[in-house]
């Protein structure tokens, strides 16, 4: 077994939160080795695929609050690597305009004076054609929201890693961590040093903290990303101005349904549950429930008549998710040298570049930029102890 080179930081996982942690280590002249069990780009985690939604719209102020310099950082990035990552196109949210759910979003944002417009329910189908409001649904418009690109953002960002001096050592699977002043990680055939670690090893994260004696209370969801076709091609599409929608509560099913306008299939619009079945992350593809698709097509059947209700295409992707729906960013409880990202619980893309700024911050025993008390592992005493 080779030894090699000590670093000052090791992040292991290359998904949006790994490479984000990596590139502002490397901005404070951390020497940096990013880890990635798979050869890049994969499509076996939480960030491929073309597309994202970027909004302020929230239920909670503090992912509202924090999305205002979210926009900053990506545009920073945007003009870093000369290249565009955000499209804006609005995220028109809609739900029973009495309900807790629709109230909470539209008093966040309205609170934190964020640009909207509220489209009464006489005026709706003059602003979004080809959508059917549901009965005493109220809607309103993120103006602010729109589309990140995914793919091109996460090679954005580690294309300025590298050029920091990074270092990205892909296909190299974690097998063992040895806590201590250098951290030890094993991979097959090697063995890298450290002195701090930051794991944002997404769906396997429980698998890495079992070799630091924690467990998290995280399950891990199949999601069937979901394409559909335009019965009349252009009708939901991003250069007609069609933004981005969340419905917050709908008679078809418990949870979200989002969708984003059609732009990387030409001709088909993403639009998914947010939720799916569990499943351990290396046997996503042997997960088959599709009760999901069967909810979006009853709803695309209600609300979208301009869309085929049978999906054109179907992909996989996973979802992380804590039990209250908030991020994990903290420092193991016990060795303070090992920083945990994870249970981005579906929402995280958009706080790739904050969570990556926030993450070295803690790396590098630095006070956070911001309030992390949503997101700390104590908020989960019951998995501390036995574990510990
Ligand atoms: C269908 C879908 C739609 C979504 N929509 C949105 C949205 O509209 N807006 C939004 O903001 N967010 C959205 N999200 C959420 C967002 O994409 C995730 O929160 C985010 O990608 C999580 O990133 P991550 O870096 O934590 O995980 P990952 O991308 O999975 O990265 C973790 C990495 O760690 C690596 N790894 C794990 N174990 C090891 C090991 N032993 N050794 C080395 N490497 C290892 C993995 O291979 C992986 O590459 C969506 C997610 C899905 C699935
Ligand atoms: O994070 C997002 O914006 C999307 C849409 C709502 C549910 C989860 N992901």
């Amino acid at each position: 077994m080779s030894t090699e080179g000590d670093y000052d930081c090791i992040v292991i996982g290359a998904g949006v939160q790994g490479s984000f942690t990596a590139y502002q280590l490397a901005k404070k002249k951390q020497r940096t080795l990013l880890l990635e069990q798979f050869v890049l780009p994969h499509t076996r985690g939480s960030s491929h695929g073309q597309t994202r939604i970027i909004r302020k719209a929230y239920d909670q102020d503090y992912y509202t609050v924090m999305m205002e310099e979210c926009y900053r950082l990506w545009a920073q990035l945007e003009e870093e690597a000369s290249v565009k990552l955000v499209r804006q196109t609005g995220l028109l949210v809609m739900g029973p305009e009495n309900s807790l759910q629709y109230q909470v979003v539209k008093n966040t944002l309205q609170k934190n004076r964020v640009p909207m417009v509220i489209l009464p329910p006489e005026e709706f189908s003059k602003h979004i054609p080809n959508v059917n409001l549901s009965e005493g649904d109220g809607a309103l418009v993120d103006t602010t929201a729109g589309v990140l690109f995914a793919d091109r953002a996460l090679r954005a960002v580690q294309g300025q890693f590298l050029k920091l001096g990074g270092i990205i050592k892909d296909g190299q699977k974690v097998s063992d961590i040895k806590p201590g002043a250098l951290v030890t990680v094993m991979v097959s055939g090697g063995v890298y040093r450290a002195k701090n670690l930051v794991l944002t090893a997404g769906s396997w994260t429980n698998g890495m903290l079992s070799y630091i004696g924690l467990q998290l209370p995280l399950k891990v969801l199949k999601i069937n990303v979901c394409y559909w076709k335009e019965k009349v091609p252009g009708s939901y599409n991003v250069q007609q101005r069609f933004p981005a929608f969340l419905q917050v509560e709908c008679p078809e099913g418990k949870h979200h349904i989002y969708g984003l306008p059609s732009n990387e299939y030409p001709g088909l619009m993403k639009v998914c549950y947010h939720t799916g079945s569990e499943t351990h992350p290396d046997m996503r593809d042997r997960q088959s429930d599709r009760s999901d698709i069967d909810i979006l097509k009853r709803y695309l059947t209600r609300c979208f008549p301009g869309l085929d209700p049978e999906p054109a295409v179907v992909e996989s992707c996973m979802y992380t998710v804590t039990p209250d729906e908030d991020f994990v960013l903290d420092c193991h409880p016990i060795h303070n040298n090992i920083v945990i990202g994870a249970g981005f619980s579906g929402h995280g893309f958009k706080f790739g570049p904050l969570i990556g700024k926030l993450l070295c911050e803690l790396s590098l025993g630095e006070v956070p930029s911001y309030d992390l008390s949503p997101f700390r592992i104590r908020r989960f005493p019951e998995h501390l102890k036995p574990s510990l």
